[in-house]
């Protein structure tokens, strides 16, 4: 998979190179390229902003440069799927990060100021596949910190890139897992500080313990991401109960 990101920061993205995508650009999973939007500018200051219309504070990302950085970064007839990180996104979930893992070529445009020229997603979707993603409702500086949340998302589910794909299978918001929260997890030593681990991961009961831990995943699902839970888990925490 190749992966493009356009950004006024590039050195932000330096992270990706460490680490799970790092060794996958490495061995050829991911063929990652960042580059600096002023590299498509052509005045002295290398200006990427302007004032907005219909005023405002703040400014907007001009959109000349992103014109032609996706002209040269997209030639025409090829077939790439266009990410452009802003707030008003729709939201990104593990759905989307399997659809990206499948896709052979991703650009991510890491908008700054009060946002990216309305025109651009507008002309790209004309030539591409173009997504406008959120990362959450919350105040960042910039679409950089979104990349690389999104970037590390799909990339792990490229196969090949984590050593083993069983560990894919029961993780938080993974379809195998019916969209529940992850269970607890415990290692040695068996008592630390006065805490014991519950009792049934140490009796080498598969069947009890994986009833257990589907039972602490949806108790912590319904708790704190009640939305998540299926049907078939939901109770009215209002739930009248006969008088015994
Ligand atoms: N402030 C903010 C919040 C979410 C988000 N997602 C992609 S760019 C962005 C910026």
């Amino acid at each position: 998979m190749r992966v493009d990101v356009v950004s006024i920061f590039p050195d932000y993205l330096a992270p990706l190179r460490l680490s799970l995508v790092g060794k996958a650009i490495e061995t050829g999973l991911i063929d990652l390229a960042v580059h600096d939007l002023r590299d498509w500018t052509h005045d002295r200051h290398r200006t990427v902003d302007d004032t907005p219309y219909g005023g405002g504070a703040g400014m907007v990302m001009r959109p000349e440069p992103w014109g032609e950085a996706l002209d040269d970064l997209v030639p025409a007839g090829t077939d790439a799927r266009l990410l452009i990180m802003t707030p008003s996104g729709r939201p990104f979930d593990q759905r989307l990060a399997a659809e990206l893992a499948a896709e052979p070529r991703v650009i991510i445009a890491c908008g700054r100021y009060e946002g990216i020229d309305a025109r651009v997603a507008e002309h790209a979707a004309t030539r591409m596949r173009v997504d406008e993603v959120s990362i959450g409702d919350y105040v960042l500086n910039g679409g950089e910190a979104a990349a690389l949340v999104i970037i590390e998302a799909f990339a792990r589910l490229i196969p090949g890139v984590i050593g083993n794909p069983e560990s894919l299978a029961e993780e938080s918001h993974s379809a195998d897992h019916d969209q529940l929260l992850e269970y607890p997890v415990y290692t040695k030593p068996a008592a630390w500080r006065g805490l014991e681990v519950p009792e049934v991961l140490l009796s080498g009961h598969h069947g009890r313990i994986t009833a257990w831990r589907h039972e602490r995943a949806v108790e912590l699902t319904r708790r704190r991401r009640p939305e998540l839970l299926p049907d078939a888990e939901r109770t009215d925490e209002l739930e009248v109960r006969p008088a015994v």
